[in-house]
């Protein structure tokens, strides 16, 4: 179906201006005040305000003035804000407005947040959204980014056709990659439907204690700032939220709230302070610091607001310096956007009212700390703190055209093509469960959102569309970024600070208390031991090891707390509400104390039987009663079943594996036995035949000796005969050394050659060769022979035998073998 030209009041649209794909609004007419012509359509600035008339438009219309300038010198970066120019059309309040001063003493570095507190009973009657009823606490899917597509009114016809929560492009008018599916699909000129849409749940939810971001996205002139801002007789999401913020404070009585506002622009990679007196935001441009989660801004002003009159003056004040310095807004309304922030940090009423019950005071006059907590957590009365952020985007269509987009190329908002391929990226790592690199880090915007876009807030995007044929498009291409972003997963918590003090001080007492009873319980130990059975001794143990985990248990975390209280140092120093992550609500706490007890319960438990079976042993008096004996008998007897239980039960967990460690060991050792057995036999087998080896030794060396003493004889009596050769070189006090594996051989040789020499010679066939038997007496050492002379008797016996039979004493020469 396609959507018709929606009938619009004139007064509504204010710059009925058709889209042109050059990005070129056309130069508006609209009177900006009230000496514009009355002949001009009418303004949205010319109705009634609800804010004050210094004030009374969001957003500077183009003058005729300024347009040529912008197309003669656009703004630069980075002299934009020392020389914003200042129109007869569009003055700048100055500084030193009354208007200005008033307000600036509402900076949250010079109050006292105990004095600046917002509760049910100071809030307005007329501050309040009176429908606020209508409102649940359910704030659709928590996990996912809200989308929802605005279509904006045009006289033209429409090229998109939609029905119920899809979009397809008209067939008409070209191929449609595809047809969408959003959350909500909105027409026409009513912001009250539009916001209840898109952002009240969100707001709810940053009341709640959630971070929340809601943005507009969309081309330019297609209704971004009408949907944020609105004007007086369609105010926008702005306005709407603060009054639904007042309308949530007076509805929860039990709360108190500290609210701040900031209100930023980032041009050009440049932030500006918009609460901050221009010369000074040009002078010392906002900061991003900090990683990740733990974002910083600073120097950012902010105005603590009690109102929703002060809400409007700051935003005024915040317009009026963008007013003032957009001159040539159109040029630069697409490239820069604005965020309005409000930090809510909330906390339990005390008791009697507005009285701190620890009686502490917050200090008036702390340094400023943009976006950290100023409330302190007092009284054991925990602080919540989040921050809604309200986002008005650059116009898209530059950096997002298919057509124009080499042409256009220069000038693309990076920006805004970072968001794209960041919301890309995260929607890849959702869908796809990776978790590839964000590029956060490329763009102020994107850095600034990096922790909302991580995940880690409710977050609510409204695309805004023209339907027009001409913006097909951009139109597409804010469609596809509102596809992807549908995809990025969110996780947001609340955030929540305790007065780590006042909980401290609640362990301690605790602590004391449990002592106390212990010692008590100790103290009567004894004599209740006797008196109770064998159960309840059990029980009694039980008890008293309770008290001992719970008082160690809450020493425990208040080391820890007294840990984390160090480590946040300086209070002074600046901390984003995600940096007081770290400390644990009391329920975390009781959880935590929950499962730590039951684990040492479970530990425990074994081990308590035990002692217990052994403290309900029990004693006879010798003079104990007979029935009293056999009570206590009978008793015994049971407290030995149930240890017989706790040891079978022993047996059963730790059994098995000790006999398993019992037969590794044993395995083990008899390996180690039989490898030391095997050694030992293979040393005997080789002490053996070392013995063996020995007495061959032994019979070896006497038979020589006994053929040495044959030989001394026959020589002697040889010698005797006249026929001595050579005395013997060796002798008995220089004999021959026996050679290993070979002497006795070598010996028995030479022997038997001297002897052959001998026989030879006593034969008549004596050789020739030099031999030592040849050597004449008297010249060689004296030889042992002839000291053993007297010995040999018998063989020089034997030796006349031979010579008598020469073939016979041959043949009984000595062998050795
Ligand atoms: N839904 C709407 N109903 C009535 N008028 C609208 C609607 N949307 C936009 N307009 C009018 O269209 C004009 C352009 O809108 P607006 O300034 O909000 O666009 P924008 O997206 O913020 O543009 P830019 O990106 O250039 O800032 C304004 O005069 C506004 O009043």
């Amino acid at each position: 179906m396609s959507v018709p030209p929606t009938p619009t009041p004139p007064s509504r649209i204010a710059r009925p201006t058709p889209f042109t794909p050059g990005g070129k609004r056309p130069i508006s007419l609209a009177p900006v005040s009230a000496s514009a012509s009355s002949s001009a359509p009418p303004s949205r600035s010319t109705t009634p305000s609800l804010i004050p008339p210094s004030a009374k438009k969001y957003k500077a219309a183009l003058t005729t003035e300024a347009r040529p300038r912008t197309l003669s010198k656009p703004a630069s970066p980075t002299k934009r804000d020392s020389s914003r120019p200042k129109t007869p059309t569009t003055p700048r309040r100055g500084a030193q407005s009354p208007a200005q001063i008033i307000i600036s003493e509402m900076d949250v570095s010079r109050i006292d947040p105990e004095e600046a507190l917002v509760d049910f009973e100071t809030v307005e009657a007329g501050d309040v959204s009176l429908d606020l009823d209508d409102i649940t606490q359910d704030y659709g899917q928590e996990d996912k980014v809200l989308v929802s597509i605005r279509i904006r009114p045009t006289d033209e016809l429409h090229a998109w056709d939609t029905n119920g929560k899809d979009l397809k492009l008209n067939p008409a008018f070209g191929k449609a990659p595809q047809e969408f599916h959003f959350d909500e699909i909105l027409t026409g000129s009513e912001n009250k439907p539009v916001y209840n849409a898109v952002a009240r749940s969100h707001v709810c939810a940053a009341m709640d204690g959630f971070n929340a971001v809601v943005f507009a996205y969309g081309q330019t002139a297609s209704g971004k700032t009408f949907t944020l801002s609105g004007d007086e007789a369609q105010p926008g999401i702005i306005p709407r939220a603060m009054k639904d913020v007042f309308g949530y404070i007076k509805r929860t009585p039990t709360r108190e709230y500290l609210l701040r506002c900031s209100y930023l622009e980032i041009y050009n990679e440049t932030i500006n302070d918009l609460l901050a007196p221009p010369h000074m935001s040009a002078a010392q441009p906002v900061q991003i610091h900090g990683n990740g989660a733990n974002i910083l801004l600073s120097p950012l002003r902010e105005e603590v607001v009690t109102c929703l009159k002060g809400v409007h003056e700051v935003l005024a004040r915040g317009e009026g310096n963008r007013r003032t310095a957009s001159t040539d807004w159109n040029e630069r309304s697409s490239r820069s956007h604005s965020v309005f922030r409000v930090v809510i940090e909330s906390r339990e009423r005390g008791t009697d009212g507005r009285q701190t019950p620890s009686g502490r005071t917050t200090p008036g006059f702390r340094p400023p700390t943009p976006g950290g907590a100023r409330l302190q957590a007092i009284g054991g009365r925990s602080v919540q703190t989040s921050v809604l952020s309200l986002i008005d985007l650059a116009g898209s269509e530059k950096a997002t055209s298919d057509k124009e987009r080499t042409r256009e190329g220069k000038y693309i908002n990076t920006s805004l093509l970072t968001l794209g391929s960041v919301i890309g990226t995260l929607a890849e790592n959702s869908s796809r469960g990776r978790a590839d690199h964000v590029p956060f880090r490329n763009s102020k915007l994107t850095r600034m959102l990096q922790p909302s876009l991580s995940g880690d807030a409710r977050i609510s995007v409204i695309c805004t569309m023209n339907p027009s044929k001409d913006a097909i498009a951009e139109s597409t291409s804010t469609l596809l970024f509102a596809q992807r972003i549908k995809r990025v997963q969110l996780h947001a918590q609340k955030k929540e600070v305790v007065d780590t003090e006042a909980l401290l001080q609640r362990y301690r007492k605790e602590i004391e208390e449990l002592r106390r009873r212990l010692a008590e319980r100790e103290a009567e130990s004894p004599a209740r031991s006797r008196r109770l059975s064998a159960r309840e001794q059990l029980e009694e143990s039980k008890a008293m090891r309770d008290l001992n985990a719970r008082i160690r248990q809450l020493t425990k975390l208040i080391l820890t707390s007294q840990t984390v209280d160090e480590n946040k140092g300086d209070e002074s120093r600046p901390g984003s509400p995600s940096k007081v992550d770290f400390d644990m609500t009391p329920y975390q706490l009781q959880q935590e104390l929950l499962a730590a007890r039951r684990e040492i319960e479970t530990q425990a438990t074994q081990i308590l039987s035990l002692e217990a079976a052994l403290l309900a042993r029990p004693v006879l008096p010798p003079d104990a009663p007979e029935g009293e004996k056999d009570r206590l008998l009978v008793e015994q007897a049971k407290t030995i079943r149930e240890l017989e239980i706790v040891v079978q039960g022993y047996e059963d967990n730790l059994g098995a594996p000790l006999r398993k460690v019992q037969e590794d060991v044993e395995r083990e050792w008899a390996g180690k036995v039989a490898a030391e057995a095997h050694g030992r036999a293979e040393k005997e087998a080789w002490a053996d035949e070392l013995v063996r080896q020995l007495e061959r030794e032994r019979k070896v060396r006497t038979k020589l000796e006994e053929e040495r003493q044959a030989l001394a004889a026959f020589v002697k009596k040889f010698d005797a005969l006249g026929l001595a050769g050579p005395p013997l070189v060796s002798t008995r006090l220089n004999p021959p050394l026996p050679t290993p594996g070979g002497a006795a051989a070598v010996f028995a040789e030479r022997q038997r050659s001297r002897l052959q020499a001998v026989v030879d010679a006593e034969l008549g066939t004596v050789r020739e060769f030099d031999s030592p038997m040849r050597v004449p007496v008297g010249v060689g050492e004296p030889s042992l022979l002839e000291e053993q002379w007297d010995a040999l008797e018998d063989l020089s016996f034997d030796m006349e035998k031979i010579r008598a039979s020469p073939m016979k004493g041959k043949e009984n020469l000595p062998t050795w073998g």
